[in-house]
């Protein structure tokens, strides 16, 4: 049976994005087919790297193209963006801010973005906290930033993740408060722009807390992808929580969800559950401004020892590590939406489904010619082709060290030839913008 391209188009209408709720050819997620020697190259307009929701629907594919006796090589790819983008290396900047100090947004920007390293993704880590510049504490790290010849900042390295923070750009000695307007500004900037950060998956960023002017240069510089929100459950951490949403909104930033911290405490003496801080108030501003509740993180001593000793607890396989873990998944899934959704031009928390969803030739054996080619689809146009290249970064996943031990994963194969580079990723090739 010869399989055309056009009927493999067809048969993948039946794969569906879990997230939207619409089949990946209606949202013009294929952006490219070609069989040869059969051999299905599919392109996929997907743009975050480790989303498990991607790696899904990488294997969904991978199953219908399986069942037309055809072997597949997927590939992703990600549209271009504007040329006045001041990160064109980085593929999805995530903002974790908070409406107020000590809910622990730090400690969730640290451990989102060691996770997200440890998956096997390219992450920085930029502490843009200005008040509070806590993260070189907790991710340990006790180099100082390098400079190239033309005076650029180069970022060092723990856990595979490279920081830039402010506490590198001031002394000791020096006085946040007085730090004011343009010289904050100035600083900011220069943490964003004047940094080598090469080719990143991920760039999380620990805001400063409220909604002050820094945050405002931070989203004004940025082109950031979307904000977790950190809350504590009680009353008057989500009054303040509400105006930080209001601030992403009116800069058209979208909210990835709430993280819940400090949620419960689990008594180990009496078995019994809790509620500190009160319970519930991150799942009320959720439901508020219908966003996701990405993740309820308990009180947990053992997430401050770790941090205290500079070893984020994502990094540590214990009881403590599972909210981080599961934050990772839910955030990288929801950027992956936010993404997908551009793409497809809907709102990802109000897909139209009436818009985008065409009668599905399901099969499409006999009738799928009448399809557009795959060359024919516009997004061809905005997206990069793609090579095939070895496993690189699946060979990082290597079990690193036993049990509970301190995981010290070795992530220098990704910082080599970053010009040519091609990785893999649960089987979807991923090449990164020149
Ligand atoms: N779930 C948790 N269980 C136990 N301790 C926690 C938890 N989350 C954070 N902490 C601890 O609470 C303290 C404050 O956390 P963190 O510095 O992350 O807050 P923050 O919101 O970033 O504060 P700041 O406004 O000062 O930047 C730290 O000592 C941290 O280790």
């Amino acid at each position: 049976m010869t399989v055309s391209e056009s009927q493999l188009r067809e048969r993948l209408r039946t794969v569906e994005d879990p997230a939207l709720g619409i089949d990946i050819v209606s949202l013009g997620l294929v952006t490219d087919i070609r069989i040869a020697d059969g051999v299905a190259n599919i392109t996929l307009a997907f743009n975050a790297p480790y989303a498990p929701d991607e790696m899904a629907m990488g294997d969904r594919i991978r199953e219908v193209v399986a069942d037309l006796g055809l072997e597949t090589r997927l590939s992703v790819t990600i549209p271009q963006r504007n040329s006045a983008d001041p990160l064109p290396g980085v593929r999805n900047v995530i903002a974790v801010s908070s409406g107020k100090g000590g809910v622990g947004k730090t400690t969730v920007a640290t451990n989102l973005a060691a996770g997200l390293a440890d998956a096997g993704a390219r992450v920085g880590l930029l502490d843009g906290d200005i008040y509070g510049p806590n993260v070189p504490k907790m991710i340990g790290i006790d180099g100082e930033p390098g400079m190239t010849d033309d005076g650029t900042l180069v970022p060092p390295e723990a856990y595979g993740l490279k920081v830039i923070s402010m506490a590198f750009l001031t002394r000791e000695d020096d006085d946040p408060a007085v730090l004011r307007g343009p010289m904050v500004d100035k600083i900011l900037i220069q943490l964003i722009e004047e940094v080598e950060w090469g080719n990143l998956d991920y760039l999380v960023v620990d805001l400063p807390p409220g909604t002050g002017d820094a945050q405002l240069t931070l989203l004004q510089t940025l082109p950031v992808t979307g904000s977790v929100v950190v809350t504590t459950p009680e009353e008057v951490a989500t009054d303040d929580v509400r105006k930080g949403i209001e601030m992403f909104r009116n800069h058209d930033t979208p909210v990835l969800g709430i993280a819940e911290n400090m949620s419960a405490y689990h008594c180990p003496d009496c078995g019994g559950e809790h509620a500190l801080f009160g319970s519930g108030g991150g799942r009320e501003v959720a439901e508020t401004y219908d966003v996701p509740l990405l993740e309820e993180i308990p009180m947990n001593p053992e997430i401050r020892t770790r941090s205290d000793d500079g070893a984020p607890v994502v990094l540590w396989e214990t009881e403590a590590s599972e909210p981080f873990e599961d934050l990772v998944e839910s955030v990288t899934n929801r950027v992956g939406a936010i993404n997908r959704a551009d793409v497809a031009g809907i709102d990802p928390d109000d897909p139209s489904r009436d818009e985008l969803t065409t009668p599905t030739a399901y099969g499409g054996l006999e009738n799928g010619d009448e399809t557009p080619s795959a060359t024919d689809h516009d997004g061809a146009s905005a997206v990069d082709s793609l090579e095939a290249t070895p496993d690189a970064v699946e060979d990082d996943d290597e079990p690193l060290d036993d049990g509970d031990e301190r995981v010290t994963a070795d992530k220098d194969e990704r910082d080599g030839d970053e010009e040519d580079e091609t990785r893999s990723f649960g089987g979807l090739d991923v090449s990164d913008r020149r």
